[in-house]
């Protein structure tokens, strides 16, 4: 059984609205360490901010070409994180998932290009919770996740799966 939230979802909303993507070719996954901002270190997806006006495609596309110098061929999202935090602000999260792209991979200020073998994801250098979706993601399903942290540390989780997109995009 879950354990009641520490926080009301039904009163929260993000701060800021960001998206990521996952590229998988050849059985290989494209990933980035990052350089800057928030995660700086750690590995992730290429993404960031959503701009004013701006669609989460519209980012993740711009995000990908900004940090790694490529542009994803017919990104498809699979995912909506929500992600309470204790001393950032919170985030409400759009997850691709793309199976090709254009162009070169190259290493950036914002981040350096990893590829990993997919049963070789360094899970353990992520964010916490990546290992609770991405292999959900990669099983093209598609998945609703709510967290909340206390610094770097998950406390509080619920995943949905084969969640159904409002095409009008989210709520919050
Ligand atoms: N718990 C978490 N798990 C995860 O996998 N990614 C997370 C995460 N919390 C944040 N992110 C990612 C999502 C998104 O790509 C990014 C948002 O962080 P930022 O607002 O610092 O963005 P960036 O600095 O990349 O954006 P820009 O300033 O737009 O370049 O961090």
């Amino acid at each position: 059984m879950t354990p009641p939230s520490p926080i009301d979802w039904a009163s929260w909303r993000a701060e800021i609205h960001a998206t990521l993507l996952f590229i998988v070719r050849d059985g290989e996954i494209l990933l980035i360490e990052k350089k800057r901002g928030l995660g700086a270190g750690k590995i992730n997806g290429p993404g960031g901010k959503i701009d004013p006006g701006e669609t989460p495609l519209e980012c993740v596309v711009r995000e990908t070409r900004e940090e790694l110098g490529i542009t994803a061929k017919r990104p498809r999202k699979l995912g909506e994180l929500h992600f309470a935090m204790s001393d950032v602000p919170d985030i409400l999260c759009h997850v691709f998932l793309a199976r090709d792209f254009s162009g070169q991979p190259v290493e950036t200020e914002e981040a350096k290009p990893l590829w990993y073998k997919l049963g070789d994801i360094p899970y353990e250098r992520m964010w916490k919770d990546d290992i609770h979706w991405l292999p959900v993601l990669l099983d093209e399903r598609s998945f609703h996740g709510r967290f909340v942290f206390e610094g770097e540390e998950v406390v509080w989780q619920d995943m949905q799966l084969d969640t159904y997109w409002d095409p009008e995009g989210p709520r919050h």
